[in-house]
């Protein structure tokens, strides 16, 4: 008598089939493509460790996105990159109307009236320290003022057009007071918040320092960041960042975190949870295809589907012109 319980193969032998045993599909909709506005207007910039992935100056936008709209892209995040001599210790160019991404979203809003954009939130793209936040005397992180400046950057972005903010910085109580400011200001009801609420202090953001020119002057972020092996911090800063109101939960880095990715699932089965595959990511799998270790379609469709298989349905990548490609095939 055959143990029918065991007998598995008959359920994924056609590849038909094989769709149908997953939670969640990959989708062009799960995607977000985080892309980067430099502060010259005609930049085209390719970034170091970050093959085919460029800082766009606003003249060649169009030249950029719109074979990727085309081809059903439906999701951005914008960071912004300023010249040295443009930052300062209180990161004033952030909200500034010369800031490339409030130049930016107008822009993309007209030209692509069905697109999604967020803005990344943080104050280590504009400060020339480099840091997340502004820093007292003694070198440490100012929370409160860290906390102020940052609203009014969201708030800045979110008075520009853009449908969703995303505080990236990691310090305590930002996400209350940008809702807060975004209910002041009657807006709440159209902007949400994607909170980077478990990142991680990791040594996978090396290659993103060239895309945004952001390393810190002085010391690290592990004062603010998470450290790497801390499971129940991450857990509390996700229920933190839930009860201030937070719409979206990110979990940042991807691939090294996917525990984290399922306890977010797990403790908020209400909320969207999102995964940031980051630069050290892309260039790692890139590199290993280059020097013919591994298949890339193959493996960066496997990273993801994993990410899904942890729990989360939105994922930010680099690789999402190349996905839209192998997801249209
Ligand atoms: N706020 C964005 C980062 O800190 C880094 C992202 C990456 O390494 O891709
Ligand atoms: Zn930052
Ligand atoms: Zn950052």
């Amino acid at each position: 008598m055959v143990e029918i319980p065991s007998l598995l193969h008959a359920g994924y032998h056609h590849p038909v089939q094989r769709p149908w045993q997953a939670e969640r599909a990959l989708t062009k909709a799960s995607l977000v493509y985080p892309i980067f506005i430099s502060d010259q207007p005609d930049d085209k910039y390719e970034i170091k460790c970050m093959p085919e992935q460029y800082r766009w100056g606003i003249n060649r936008l169009a030249e950029f996105l719109d074979p990727l709209v085309a081809k059903g892209l439906t999701s951005v995040m914008l960071f912004g990159v300023v010249r040295p001599a443009h930052k300062d210790a209180r990161a004033s160019i952030a909200d500034s109307p010369e800031n490339p991404v409030i130049k930016a979203i107008p822009l993309l809003r007209s030209r692509y009236p069905n697109l999604h954009i967020g803005c990344d939130v943080c104050l280590c793209d504009y400060t020339d320290h480099g840091h997340c936040g502004t820093i007292n005397d003694d070198g440490t992180i100012n929370n409160t003022d860290s906390v102020k400046r940052l609203t009014e950057i969201a708030l800045a972005y979110a008075k520009a057009g853009a449908d969703y903010v995303a505080p990236s910085d990691m310090m305590d109580g930002r996400i209350k007071a940008i809702k807060q400011a975004l209910l002041d200001f009657g807006i709440a009801h159209r902007v949400s918040i994607m909170a980077y609420s478990a990142k991680f202090a990791s040594g996978m953001y090396e290659p993103f320092r060239d895309a945004c020119d952001s390393a810190p002057a002085f010391g690290d972020r592990r004062c603010y960041q998470l450290p790497p092996s801390a499971r129940g911090l991450a857990r509390r800063a996700l229920l933190r960042d839930a009860n201030e109101g937070a719409d979206i939960l990110m979990v940042k880095p991807g691939l090294p975190y996917l525990d984290i990715v399922r306890d977010a699932k797990n403790d908020f089965p209400n909320h969207p949870i999102a995964v940031y595959q980051v630069s050290g990511e892309y260039s790692m799998l890139w590199r290993a295809a280059e020097a013919g270790v591994l298949d890339l379609q193959r493996t960066v469709i496997e990273n993801l589907e994993s990410m899904l298989r942890a729990g989360a349905t939105i994922i930010l990548t680099y690789y999402t012109p190349r996905l839209l490609d192998w997801l249209s095939a």
